[in-house]
């Protein structure tokens, strides 16, 4: 019965020009009377829908309220706290401001990036058009916007996750949680590295993940997209996660699985490249689905090979399959590699 109540979402937060489409409007209400009738039986995470009765907290919770700092401002991260501060805003736990720490530039403007974003509460530059919300300040000095913060959100490209934990080593709470939303990974020379352990293991905090089917500009926008949690022993944690993400358009739920969900993020990429190789070389849609399906299998035997204990059904969640996908239509990397087949290799991935 996990089903219904997102796909319920889905269609309720569909503009009244598609719900009135005759088919739409039979799913619809198919499942809006499915919703009704199974609501019980509901597996999916309760969202907030109101001002406290959304907010499961205790009543120590809210007495100590938690800080979020979202490390990471570019697509990804101005979307994540984007969507944080709506939650807040709404949820009596957590403290309304969410910092945002941004790798300060200049803009062709002369002013700051970080000082734009506080100005215009727009990220101007990888995220135009969208308003993040007034609670979000943003904070070009990393050890200051992490000071007070027992939530950190990590957001930013996976090559500078190593420097980044350097400098925060002591700087951080001590009872700090972190989540990565990062997909990617470190290769060492003693083998690959997932980047929540390197966060863990550096700054010695708990770090769950988040990853999914989340095209950041569609999110932006607030269409519906669902997200996996993945954590490893500590469900109480990951409940907390999951009610500071989750908002009607964006449906997340929690699985005991972190290098699973971490896996799926990561290697789905390396599929979306190949993917993108196939558009470049006109290859055809059924080429291109042969290519996610053996990659799908791939991505699972990778995994399973480098740990374990990761399960099957993750690779059936949000991160698994449904990233997949929608990485391989419309993700970055499938549009770099794309270009780098067109022009028959002439073309570097950084001018495609
Ligand atoms: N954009 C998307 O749709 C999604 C992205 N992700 C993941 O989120 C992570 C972050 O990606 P985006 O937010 O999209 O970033 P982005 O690719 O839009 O922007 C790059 C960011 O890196 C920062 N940066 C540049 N040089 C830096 C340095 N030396 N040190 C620290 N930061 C530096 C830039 O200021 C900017 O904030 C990546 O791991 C990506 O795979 C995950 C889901 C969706
Ligand atoms: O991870 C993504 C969607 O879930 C975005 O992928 P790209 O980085 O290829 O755009």
């Amino acid at each position: 019965m996990k089903f219904q109540r997102p796909l319920y979402l889905l269609f309720s937060s569909l503009p009244p020009s598609h719900s009135s489409h005759p088919f739409i409007s039979l799913s619809l209400s198919l499942s809006l009377r499915l919703c009704v009738f199974m609501a019980p039986s509901f597996e999916s995470p309760q969202q907030p829908e109101g001002e406290i009765a959304s907010d499961n907290n205790t009543h120590d919770e809210v007495l100590q309220k938690s800080r979020v700092t979202v490390v990471g401002s570019g697509n990804w991260g101005s979307v994540a706290a984007k969507l944080i501060a709506s939650n807040t805003l709404k949820l009596t736990s957590f403290h309304d401001e969410v910092r945002m720490w941004v790798f300060e530039e200049t803009l062709p403007s002369g002013e700051k990036l970080s000082e734009v974003i506080n100005r215009a509460n727009e990220n101007v530059k990888y995220l135009p058009g969208i308003k993040l919300g007034k609670n979000v300040v943003a904070d070009p000095d990393l050890e200051n916007a992490v000071r007070d913060a027992s939530m950190l959100v990590f957001v930013t490209p996976h090559q500078f996750m190593e420097g980044i934990c350097k400098r925060l080593v002591g700087k951080i709470r001590e009872d700090a949680k972190a989540i990565s939303l990062i997909k990617g990974m470190e290769v060492k020379m003693e083998g690959p590295c997932m980047i929540s352990t390197l966060i863990s293991e550096q700054l010695g905090i708990n770090c769950c993940v988040l990853m999914g089917a989340n095209i950041a500009n569609e999110i932006a926008v607030e269409k519906f997209s669902e997200a996996t949690v993945g954590y490893r022993q500590d469900r109480e944690i990951a409940e907390k996660w999951v009610r500071l993400f989750c908002t009607p358009y964006f449906i997340v739920s929690a699985v005991q699985d972190v290098e699973g969900v971490e896996l799926c993020g990561t290697l789905k990429n390396v599929v979306a490249i190949a993917a993108g190789f196939v558009d470049g070389l006109e290859m055809g849609n059924n080429t291109k689905a042969a290519i996610m399906r053996i990659g799908l299998r791939e991505m699972k035997a990778f995994s399973k090979l480098l740990f374990s204990s990761v399960k099957d059904s993750t690779f059936f969640e949000s991160c698994g399959v449904a990233d997949l996908i929608t990485t391989c239509l419309g993700g970055r990397n499938r549009k770099c590699a794309e270009a780098f087949a067109k022009y028959g290799g002439k073309r570097s991935f950084r001018r495609a």
